[in-house]
């Protein structure tokens, strides 16, 4: 079951709003296009649609004013066979998204170990 949203939307202000988690999103989603670690897993992803459900699922998961309408993680990543590396790759591309956007370290680590213990229903699915 998904955790709780954060009680308070510090981090959601520390991301910089709905404004920041998109350009951040966008970051992410460029970085994935460029690494040749993981962009054959999303060959055949609509796109437009796993941008909006990621710019739901952070602002739900950094406390902000949204609801997660998509897939649970283990849904939407069986079948891919995914590995520790190919999450790992991931996870830097998004570093490196909210490094770009000027993100504190601290904001960082907040949203990172929001996601993290998503790991099992993503991976060797
Ligand atoms: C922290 C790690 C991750 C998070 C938070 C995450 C989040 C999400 C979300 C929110 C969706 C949209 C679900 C929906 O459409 O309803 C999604 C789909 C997807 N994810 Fe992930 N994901 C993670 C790791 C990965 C990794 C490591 C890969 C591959 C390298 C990956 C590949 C995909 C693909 C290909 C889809 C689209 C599935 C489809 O086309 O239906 N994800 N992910």
């Amino acid at each position: 079951a998904p955790e709780k949203p954060p009680a308070d939307d510090d981090l959601y202000q520390a991301l910089g709003g709905q404004a920041g988690i998109a350009r951040i999103v966008e970051g992410l989603l460029i970085n994935i296009s460029e690494n040749p670690r993981i962009v054959h897993h999303f060959q055949d992803t609509d796109i437009d649609r796993l941008h909006d459900m990621l710019i739901e699922q952070f602002c739900f998961e950094a406390g902000g004013p949204c609801e997660y309408t998509g897939d649970s993680m283990a849904e939407s990543h069986t079948g891919m066979d995914l590995t520790e590396s190919d999450f790992n790759a991931l996870v830097e591309d998004l570093i490196a998204a909210m490094q770009e956007q000027g993100v504190p370290v601290a904001a960082q680590n907040r949203l990172l170990a929001r996601l993290a213990p998503m790991r099992s229903d993503i991976i060797y699915r």
